[in-house]
C-alpha cells in the first residue's frame, strides 16, 4: 500500500479536523424535471427541499452519467458501480464497458491470456458457454459486445456455442426480453449458417436466477447453477421465445426481472446445453457485483454455499476480474480498470476512523465499490463496516426497506464519538425505483427524507458536518417517454413505468455546525461530476485532497 509519507495529507486551510463528518449517498436519487412522474419530487421530501431552497450556496448538482463517470458515451445512464468507484477514488476512470469496447475494437480480447485459456478447449471439441445479462442497458453487459465476442470466438475455433441469457427489464423496459431473444436467435442462426452449432441453452430473470449480489440470497445463484450447469429447471421448452411467452401466460405477474429458471430441451426432452468436463465457460458481464457469487461457484473447488451436485472441470473466465482482493476469477478476458490510491486508503493512513454502513443490497457499494472493487477492509482497527440484512421480497412490497435501521446505526455511530467519518447508503430510491411501482416509490423517498433529517439533527447535536448526495438518478423519473419527452401510455391509458436509472444529475448538499460559514460551493465548475465529490469531502474531513484528484467543489470566501 506504499509508505506512510506517500499518503500524508496537508491540513485544510479553513476546515479543522476533529468533529464527526457524515456522508449520505441516496442511491438512485436524481435532480430532474419536477413533474407528476418524478417520485423524489412528488413524495414527502420536505426536508431535502428545504436544504435546496434554504442554502443556495451549499446546494448544487453534479453529473452522474456518461463520460463524466468513465462510461463510453453520454447516452449511458449512470449506475452504482461507476458512481461509487468515482466518489471513492476522486478520479474519472475508464470503466468496464469502455474497456471491453476497446478490447473488441483492437482485437486484444482474442489474443490475451484469458482467450488463449478458453481456446484450448475449442481445440479439444469443448463447448463454449456464455452466461450473462441479455440487454443493451450497458450497466452489467451489452448485447453488441456479446454478439461481437461470439462471432470472433467462432472465427477462432469455437464450433459449439451455448448461450445462457438472463433477462433484464431493469436497465431496459420490462417486456424487451422478447426483442433481445429474437435478436440473439437471429445472430445464432447466422453462426449456424457458418457451420457453428450455436443455441440458447437455459435462462431466467436476473433478479431470480444467477445474478444475486453481496450474498443476499444464494438460492438465486443455486437456481442458475441448476439451469445453466446441470441443465435442470422446473420449466422446459424447445425455444427461449416459447419459454418467455409460456411462462408469462402461466403467470401474468411474472416479468423480465423475475422469470423463473428455464432450460431448453431437444425433442427427446434432453437439455441441449449443460456444462460438461472440458467445456469453456465465460461470464460476459463486465460489472462485478452480481457475478461474484457465480464466479465463486465455478472457481472454488471447496465451495459450500449450496450443493453443486456436479462440479464440471472447465476453463472458466470472467469478462473482467471481478474482485481485485480475491483475484476472482483468476482468469479473465479484459484487464479491469486500475483504481488505486482511493480516498479510503488516504484517510486510514491519516488516522481517520471510519464507519461504513448500508443494507445488504448496497453494502458492497459503500465498501467494495468505494474502495476500487476490493472486498476486504483497508484497516481493521480504524474501520467499522456494518451491514443491515436486506429483506428478500420485491422491494415495492416493503418500500421502507432498512432505511430506519441504517439511520439508527449511523446515529449511534455519530453519537458514540468513536468515528470521524460516517458513510452510509440509503437504497430505497434505487431499489424501489427499479420495481416501477409509483406509490411504493413515494413511500421509499419519504422515508429517506425522514431519515436524512434525523441524521442531520444528530450531526447538529455533536457540532459536526455533513454532505448528502447520490450516485445516479432513478426515482426522479418513473415513466417511459417519447423523443419529445412526453409520457408513454399502455392501451388502457396507464403510464408505462420506467424501471431503469436516469441520466439526471444528482444533488450535493453540505452543511452542519463544523462547516465554517465562509465555506461554500465554487461557481466555476459547471461540468463537475461525481469524482469532484471526493476532494470535497476530504476537505470537510479537514484535509487538502491529493493533487491528482478532481478539484474540490468548495471555496473559502472572505467575509
Ligand atoms: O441493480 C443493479 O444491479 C443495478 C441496475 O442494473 O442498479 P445499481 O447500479 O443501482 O446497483
Ligand atoms: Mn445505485
Ligand atoms: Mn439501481
Amino acid at each position: 500500500m506504499g509508505s506512510e509519507c506517500e499518503f500524508a495529507l496537508k491540513p485544510h486551510s479553513a476546515i479543522e479536523r476533529g468533529k464527526p463528518f457524515l456522508l449520505i449517498i441516496m442511491d438512485g436519487w436524481g435532480e430532474n424535471l419536477e413533474d407528476d412522474y418524478n417520485g423524489v419530487h412528488m413524495a414527502g421530501t420536505g426536508f431535502l427541499k428545504s436544504l435546496k431552497t434554504g442554502y443556495p450556496d451549499r446546494w448544487r448538482t453534479v453529473k452522474a452519467h456518461g463520460t463524466a463517470v468513465g462510461l463510453p458515451s453520454d447516452a449511458d445512464m449512470g449506475n452504482s458501480e461507476v458512481g461509487h468507484n468515482a466518489m471513492g477514488a476522486g478520479k474519472v476512470i475508464s470503466q468496464g464497458a469502455a474497456l471491453v469496447d476497446n478490447a473488441l475494437a483492437n482485437g486484444n480480447i482474442f489474443t490475451d491470456a484469458g482467450f488463449e485459456y478458453i481456446k484450448e478447449t475449442f481445440d479439444n471439441g469443448g463447448t463454449l458457454h456464455l452466461i450473462g445479462l441479455l440487454s443493451d442497458g450497458g450497466v452489467h453487459s451489452r448485447y453488441d459486445q456479446l454478439e461481437l465476442f461470439m462471432r470472433g470466438a467462432h472465427e477462432r475455433g469455437a464450433n459449439k456455442i451455448r448461450v445462457h441469457p438472463l433477462t433484464d427489464g431493469r436497465d431496459v423496459p420490462d417486456g424487451s426480453s422478447v426483442q433481445f431473444v429474437e435478436q440473439l436467435e437471429k445472430d445464432l442462426a447466422d453462426l449456424r449458417a457458418k457451420g457453428c452449432d450455436a443455441r440458447i441453452a437455459s435462462g431466467g430473470g436476473r433478479m431470480h436466477v444467477t445474478m444475486d449480489r453481496y450474498e443476499a440470497d444464494w438460492k438465486i445463484v443455486e437456481r442458475g447453477w441448476h439451469a445453466h450447469v446441470l441443465g435442470e429447471a422446473p420449466h422446459k421448452f424447445q425455444s427461449a421465445l416459447e419459454a418467455l411467452v409460456e411462462l408469462k401466460k402461466a403467470d401474468p405477474k411474472t416479468n423480465d426481472q423475475y422469470y423463473p429458471p428455464w432450460v431448453i430441451v431437444d425433442k427427446d426432452g434432453e437439455a441441449v446445453g449443460p456444462v460438461q468436463d472440458g467445456d469453456a465457460v465465460v461470464i460476459f458481464n463486465f460489472r462485478a457485483d452480481r457475478v461474484v457469487e457465480l464466479s465463486k461457484a465455478f472457481e472454488y473447488p471447496d465451495f459450500d454455499k449450496f450443493d453443486r451436485v456436479r462440479y464440471p472441470k472447465v476453463h472458466f473466465v470472467g469478462m473482467m476480474q471481478y474482485d481485485g482482493d480475491l483475484k476472482l476469477p483468476a482468469r479473465y478476458l479484459v484487464t479491469p480498470p486500475v483504481i488505486e490510491k482511493t480516498s479510503g486508503i488516504y484517510l486510514v493512513k491519516n488516522g481517520v476512523r471510519t464507519f461504513a454502513c448500508s443494507e445488504t443490497q448496497k453494502f458492497g457499494h459503500v465498501t467494495f465499490f468505494w474502495n476500487g472493487n476490493r472486498s476486504g477492509k483497508l484497516d481493521d482497527k480504524l474501520e467499522t463496516y456494518f451491514e443491515v440484512p436486506s429483506d428478500l421480497c420485491p422491494f415495492n412490497e416493503k418500500p421502507l426497506m432498512k432505511a430506519r435501521e441504517i439511520r439508527d446505526a449511523a446515529k449511534a455511530a455519530i453519537l458514540s464519538g468513536k468515528h470521524d467519518y460516517i458513510r452510509i447508503n440509503f437504497a430505497n430510491g434505487d431499489m424501489v425505483g427499479h420495481t416501477g411501482v409509483f406509490d411504493a416509490v413515494l413511500d421509499a423517498c419519504s422515508v429517506v427524507d425522514e431519515c436524512v433529517k434525523d441524521l442531520v439533527d444528530a450531526i447538529d447535536s455533536v457540532g459536526g458536518s455533513y454532505m448528502i448526495t447520490a450516485d445516479h438518478g432513478n426515482a426522479d423519473d418513473m415513466v417511459q417517454r417519447n423523443k419529445k419527452n412526453e409520457p408513454l401510455r399502455d392501451e388502457k391509458g396507464n403510464p408505462l413505468p420506467l424501471t431503469s436509472h436516469t441520466l439526471a444529475p444528482v444533488p450535493v448538499m453540505i452543511g452542519g455546525p463544523a462547516l465554517p460559514s465562509n465555506v461554500r460551493f465554487r461557481r466555476d465548475l459547471p461540468k463537475a461530476g461525481l469524482a469532484n465529490i471526493t476532494a470535497t469531502f476530504m476537505n470537510m474531513l479537514g484535509f487538502e485532497a491529493p493533487s491528482d484528484y478532481e478539484p474540490s467543489l468548495l471555496e473559502v470566501v472572505r467575509l
